[in-house]
């Protein structure tokens, strides 16, 4: 017996009215089951019936296979014939509409492409071309003023020079400031100017030093002093050639290794007024582009009595001040430093028009202290053990002005290398 087939023996046994009223519908159940499958046979039976007929699986309540075309109609009873189910075409899908539900705050369509015209992208061009160009020149900045290696120089000159931190602080911001970039329309001129034995010639010899040593060539470092070069015995026409010859080697030389010559000038106190002229004629604008790339240090006693004076009338401000007035007396320091080269450059310029052009850095006297250093570092240069009780001594055979209650050298350290070298 079939699975699905419910089992009429129990029913049938049944005893009593309540059997018999359960008996009738099952028996129209299957009554109706029976006509079903018959029906089914038949429609499968007749001819073209479908491709499948005879391969269907065995379909549960039948006796017979129903054929496999059969699987493809519904799996449920219907009372439709067979025609209307062959009749029966299948059901279209409907498709799910694509209809993006936005919030209410936002916008409901795409923001429309603005036009931007042509004028405006090329200036966003030349923005960023410039600021490139900006970019690169600072990098260009630092790269030119590292070769020279100023740090190392300051160090050098902080340490090697007594009594004159004003002055060689000058000297570096200048150079600092001109050595930033290799393109200048003018040379920088460095007039240094005070009395006898204060470190003029010395810084001098320290600068030509250090830039031979950074700029790799020696042939860049012109160092040239008046006394020597152009003694009173030669005529000044000469020392003018022969000065302009040199001065054009070195920056023609330089230009071609792309670097900024230093030219040192010693006495130009002694110099001939020629010989200024000629200075002078190297900082004009008209001069080709190669002699605008350079750096003069002009030294010179002229101006050193104004020095002189300016220090001992000054003697007081330098004394150690209260801290409370430290910095309005750092002020005025500062104010009296540049009036002193205020009043120099003036001074200066009714002897020539070259000075009006320099960059003035006065050298102030050399107080005792200073002195007493000046005897230690030369006492340990020549092999001596630098005691400062003897240095101290040594110090103290020297000439100063008492200002003040305090001393400064009238000859500065001038003296300090002969006498070492008297022990
Ligand atoms: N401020 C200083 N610091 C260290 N040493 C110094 C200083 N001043 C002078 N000296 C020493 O004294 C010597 C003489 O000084 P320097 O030749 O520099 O004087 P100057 O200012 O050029 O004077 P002049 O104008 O007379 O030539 C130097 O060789 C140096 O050894």
């Amino acid at each position: 017996m079939d699975r699905g087939q419910p089992s009429l023996e129990p029913a049938a046994a049944a005893p009593g009215t309540s059997g018999r009223c359960v008996i009738a519908p099952v028996r129209a159940v299957l009554r109706l089951r029976r006509r079903v499958c018959v029906l089914r046979k038949r429609r499968l039976l007749q001819p073209g019936g479908g491709p499948n007929v005879g391969t269907g699986a065995h379909r549960p309540g039948c006796s017979s296979p129903v054929p496999r075309a059969d699987m493809d109609q519904p799996q449920f009873f219907t009372f439709d014939g067979p025609a209307e189910l062959s009749s029966r075409t299948p059901r279209k899908r409907r498709r799910r509409s694509r209809l993006v539900l936005y919030p209410e705050t936002s916008r409901k369509y795409r923001p429309r492409v603005e036009h931007r015209s042509r004028a405006q992208r090329c200036l966003l061009l030349l923005v960023a071309i410039v600021g490139f160009q900006v970019l690169n020149a600072i990098e260009n900045l630092d790269d030119n003023a590292q070769r020279y290696d100023l740090d190392g120089l300051e160090k050098a000159l902080q340490r090697a020079v007594f009594g004159q931190p004003a002055a060689v602080g000058r000297i570096v911001a200048l150079m600092r400031d001109y050595l930033a970039t290799h393109v200048h329309s003018r040379p920088l001129l460095l007039a240094l100017h005070g009395p006898s034995g204060v470190g003029k010639s010395h810084v001098g010899r320290l600068l030509a030093r250090h830039f031979r040593a950074v700029l790799e060539d020696g042939a860049l470092v012109l160092q040239y002093h008046a006394r020597h070069h152009c003694p009173e015995a030669r005529a000044a026409r000469d020392c003018r050639e022969e000065l302009a010859r040199r001065v054009a080697n070195v920056v023609e030389r330089a230009e071609a290794e792309e670097k900024t010559p230093l030219l040192v000038l010693d006495d130009v106190e002694l110099m001939p007024r020629p010989l200024l002229d000629e200075l002078h004629g190297f900082l004009q604008p008209q001069r080709p582009h190669h002699f605008h790339n350079a750096i003069y240090v002009l030294l010179s006693g002229a101006g050193g009595a104004e020095v002189t004076r300016f220090v001992l009338q000054n003697a007081s401000r330098a004394l150690p001040l209260r801290p409370d007035g430290a910095r309005s007396a750092q002020a005025k320091a500062a104010q009296a430093d540049e009036d002193l080269r205020a009043s120099l450059q003036a001074l200066l310029s009714r002897d020539h028009p070259l000075w009006q052009a320099a960059a003035i850095v006065p050298f102030l006297l050399l107080d005792k202290r200073d002195v007493v250093s000046c005897f230690r570092d030369e006492m340990a240069g020549e092999g001596f053990f630098p005691d400062q009780a003897r240095a101290e001594r040594l110090a103290a055979q020297l000439s100063f002005y008492q200002v003040a209650g305090r001393e400064f050298a009238v000859t500065g350290c001038k003296q300090v290398v002969a006498t070492v070298n008297l022990l």
